[in-house]
């Protein structure tokens, strides 16, 4: 379904991704790891076409993405979520879910200013189709709520249900469970394995959170300083000496920089079971 093929983003003298290349399968659940400032927004903005990559190519379904305009980037079946979530605070939680179908309404500017009757089925369409994820994802007691003073685990279950309206095929998840607690982890682990079959759904998901992405995806990918260190089942790259050394060598060399965010036990905590 996707192919990263040796793509290369500089930003001035940093070079955020360095040659990365690998490969995702149509239904697959792949992990995209690695320590803080590895690369892996940068590639989730090149897959968006936020970023214009330097080099590479990225071909999805067969069509080089690199020469797709970003608005129609949603309509290819690609979305995504934020790590910082981007919501529209002073929209109500059902407007900022509609937002996510933009690309499926067909009503030009003046058959939509005449409210003409194919624009307002449209929109009935629209809104059941909000209601029903709203609903899948626990959200309906909220739909009326602003999004601003929601609590933030709330907000991250708006975010995909707003990236769920969109139809995607491929879902690109940035930082999920960032924030949650240990049971809203828990409880998003299951929510994602029962949609991703529901809707279909290819998912690229960026995560710290060690037991959450170790215990979902069937591959892992890690980056450090935008390469590609390791790839493979969450078993081999949990115990890849390489990737160890990538987060716990933080505390002892140049990586000072850097926030140390997870231990060694976080890395190696067991994979959730029943996940
Ligand atoms: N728009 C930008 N302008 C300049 N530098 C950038 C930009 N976006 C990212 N970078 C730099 O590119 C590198 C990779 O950043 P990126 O956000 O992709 O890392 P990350 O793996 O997602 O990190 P984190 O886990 O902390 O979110 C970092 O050094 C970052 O400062």
């Amino acid at each position: 379904m996707l192919e990263v093929h040796d793509l290369t983003v500089r930003f001035g003298g940093i070079t955020a991704l360095d040659g990365v290349g690998f490969d995702v399968g149509r239904g697959e659940m792949v992990g995209l790891i690695g320590p803080n400032g590895a690369g892996k927004t940068t590639l989730f903005n090149c897959l968006t076409r936020r970023y214009d990559a330097d080099s590479g190519t990225v071909t999805y379904e067969g069509r080089d993405l690199t020469a797709v305009p970003p608005h129609a980037i949603a309509e290819l079946g690609i979305a995504r979520t934020f790590q910082n979530l981007g919501l529209f605070p002073r929209l109500s939680v059902r407007d900022n879910v509609l937002v996510g179908a933009h690309h499926r309404g067909r009503a030009g500017f003046l058959s939509a200013g005449l409210r003409l009757p194919g624009v307002r089925r449209e929109e009935r369409a629209l809104h059941a189709d909000a209601d029903a994820v709203l609903d899948r994802l626990g959200l309906t007691g909220v739909s009326g709520h602003l999004a601003t003073g929601l609590p933030f685990g709330t907000l991250k279950r708006v975010e995909l249900a707003r990236a769920l309206i969109g139809r995607p095929r491929l879902l690109l998840l940035d930082e999920p469970v960032n924030g949650l607690s240990a049971s809203e982890v828990d409880e998003f682990a299951g929510t994602l394995g029962a949609i991703r079959s529901e809707y279909d759904l290819t998912v690229i998901v960026v995560e710290h959170h060690m037991g959450f992405v170790m215990g979902i995806c069937e591959r892992i990918v890690c980056l450090d300083f935008g390469r590609k260190i390791a790839e493979g089942p969450p078993g081999e790259v949990q115990r890849d000496p390489g990737v160890i050394e990538a987060y716990l060598g933080t505390a002892v060399s140049e990586r000072s920089e850097r926030t140390i965010e997870h231990s060694s036990s976080e890395l190696m905590r067991p994979t959730q079971e029943g996940v």
